[in-house]
């Protein structure tokens, strides 16, 4: 996990999408109140991501010197990984976001922190974003784990009151030295995963931000520092801050947040209270599992007869076999 990457007040994100699939036309704005807009920390309508890479059918050297000199194009797939989807969260939510491997999470985050431009739609973010992403990005590997929370503070326009006040506050909550020594004078890319998650989580909610955006980074962290951070995110939203946590652990979803969303093939299938959400979402990979295993018996039981019927088969042509050919079978 980690890093940290802060942006200014509205951020707007909007793109028509020209060059894109087509794909259906932006939603219109809805209506709501100006008090209810003034209370928005984040605003996304008809929102669409998608991918492109190069489908390589045959993926050799011998295919792609034959296609170069074909001067044959290699075929562009696009991955639709978030397919029309509009909600709004008010500041102070903790908005969890749930669904299948693939669904499309990390990649709406993504375009929260404004690190992914739309494909089409339009994403609105209010306030200073914080963003703890699951793969490291913002850290320089070479420098110290302090060294790093320095670069962070100048990046952040910090005095050098304000950076060596945070230095402290950082180091303490990440606490490195009770796992290893000296830790934090030693460079990141010598960390172990939990203890660059650990670096990355206090950097992040030390930015002071009014919207953190968390990508399973809680995930790496042991279950003392899990327990630290929870509370740290709370105290967060307790100041009126806004955190979207995208994450597996459907029980610290429930636990933390107080809107749920759960994304499914790029869809928003349903947004609302956590425990209906999760919910029915435990109740659909059930009811998958289920469908899953009753395809796998079917496809059993199929395999079983077919192997009845061709030994069935095997044995009628022994018979006629030896009847032709005069023999007692
Ligand atoms: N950089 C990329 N290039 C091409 N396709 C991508 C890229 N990143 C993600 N995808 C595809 O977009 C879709 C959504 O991926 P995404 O990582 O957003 O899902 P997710 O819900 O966060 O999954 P997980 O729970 O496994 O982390 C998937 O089909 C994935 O293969």
């Amino acid at each position: 996990m980690s890093s940290l990457s802060a942006s200014e007040t509205v951020e707007t994100t909007e793109t028509s999408g020209a060059e894109q699939p087509a794909a259906p036309a932006a939603a219109s704005a809805k209506v709501i109140d100006k008090k209810q807009e003034t209370r928005l920390a984040i605003k996304v309508e008809d929102l669409h991501l998608y991918y492109r890479t190069k489908a390589e059918a045959n993926p050799t050297l011998k295919a792609a010197l034959i296609r170069k000199a074909k001067r044959q194009k290699v075929e562009q797939k696009v991955i639709k990984a978030v397919n029309g989807v509009s909600f709004e969260v008010p500041h102070g939510t903790v908005l969890g976001v749930i669904g299948h491997n693939g669904a499309g999470k990390s990649t709406l985050l993504r375009a929260l922190s404004g690190i992914l431009p739309p494909t089409q739609g339009r994403v609105e973010v209010r306030g200073r974003v914080s963003t703890l992403l699951a793969l490291g990005v913002g850290f320089n590997q070479n420098l110290t784990g302090r060294e790093n929370i320095v670069l962070g503070g100048l990046a952040q326009g910090w005095s050098k009151d304000q950076i060596r006040d945070k230095e402290n506050a950082i180091i303490d909550f990440a606490d490195l030295d009770s796992l290893s020594d000296g830790a934090m004078d030693r460079p990141m890319k010598t960390y172990s995963s939990g203890m660059y998650a650990r670096v990355a989580f206090a950097v992040g909610v030390h930015m002071d931000p009014d919207i953190l955006l968390v990508d399973e980074a809680l995930s790496a962290g042991d279950a003392r520092f899990k327990e630290k951070a929870t509370e740290k995110m709370l105290e967060l939203c307790e100041n009126a801050r806004t955190i979207v946590l995208v994450s597996h652990g459907l029980e610290t979803v429930r636990h933390m947040s107080n809107h749920c969303i759960w994304m499914d093939h790029g869809n928003l299938v349903q947004s609302g209270d956590p425990d209906e959400v999760i919910d029915a979402y435990i109740e659909r990979q059930r009811q998958d599992r289920e469908a899953a295993d009753a395809k796998k018996r079917a496809l059993e039981a199929a395999e079983a007869k077919e192997d009845q019927a061709v030994a069935a088969r095997a044995e009628r042509t022994k018979e006629a076999l030896h009847k032709a050919i005069g023999e007692d079978v």
